[in-house]
């Protein structure tokens, strides 16, 4: 049987890798095998292209020639295989970020990503590998940044202006509004327990967690 592909995705301090940890503990306590995983990285050459990703100055097509390798990389050596063993991968970002991100937020070409998502993600014919399921963490920037203020050090996308953050909402539910069948968008600026149970829920309603 093949597995489960998830992916999460949000500005940063939406609660992402927050949720993700409690994620993976239900999966395992239901006897699934589960890798844990995240864009841009999750393989050794990927790690690389994440690190220049976030310190090196580039411009929005750079940035997204580096990421659609790191996710070709990624998925050829970790998600691929992990899918065909049977097991649950959940994915901290994939593709919907790139849109979000060099799309929306640093005004690269729609179409110019839709050709890296086929080139990078084309299956047999007019279909491409997608997340099964993508949970989408929605919240206000401001309060993403408060959460974040002191917490850690910024890269170079989370120290951007609030404008950029709301950008990348933008794009996130552009995103969602072309593929609704695949999103959950969970209300992130509730309180950490509440999100949680709701991320749970959504699982069970679409009967991917028993
Ligand atoms: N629902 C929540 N309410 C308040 N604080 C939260 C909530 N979820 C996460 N946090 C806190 O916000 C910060 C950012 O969360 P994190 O999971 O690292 O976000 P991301 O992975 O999306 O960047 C962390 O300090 C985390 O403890
Ligand atoms: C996957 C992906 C991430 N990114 C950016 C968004 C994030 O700010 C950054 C790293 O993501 P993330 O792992 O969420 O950072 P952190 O470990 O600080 O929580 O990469 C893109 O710009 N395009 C992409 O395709």
């Amino acid at each position: 049987m093949r597995g489960l592909f998830l992916s999460v995705e949000g500005i940063d301090g939406a609660g992402k890798s927050t949720h993700i940890d409690a994620l993976a503990q239900a999966f395992v306590a239901r006897g699934r095998s589960v890798v844990c995983t995240r864009e841009p990285g999750g393989t050794p050459l990927a790690e690389r292209l994440r690190a220049l990703v976030l310190h090196e100055d580039m411009d929005a097509t750079t940035e997204a020639l580096l990421v659609f390798a790191a996710r070709r990389d990624h998925l050829q050596r970790v998600i691929e295989p992990a899918l065909q063993r049977g097991e649950v991968v959940l994915c901290d970002r994939f593709t919907d970020a790139s849109f979000a991100y060099q799309g929306f937020a640093k005004g690269l070409d729609l179409d110019v990503l839709a050709t890296l998502e086929r080139i990078v993600q084309g299956l047999p014919g007019p279909r491409l590998l997608q997340p099964d399921l993508t949970l989408w963490f929605d919240l206000d920037p401001e309060v993403a940044a408060q959460r974040l203020a002191g917490v850690r050090v910024p890269d170079r996308f989370e120290s951007q202006p609030m404008a950029f953050h709301a950008l990348v909402v933008e794009g996130y539910r552009w995103r969602r509004d072309r593929d609704p069948a695949r999103f959950v968008t969970i209300d992130a600026g509730q309180p950490q327990q509440v999100v949680c149970e709701q991320v749970l829920q959504a699982l069970v309603a679409r009967g991917v967690l028993a």
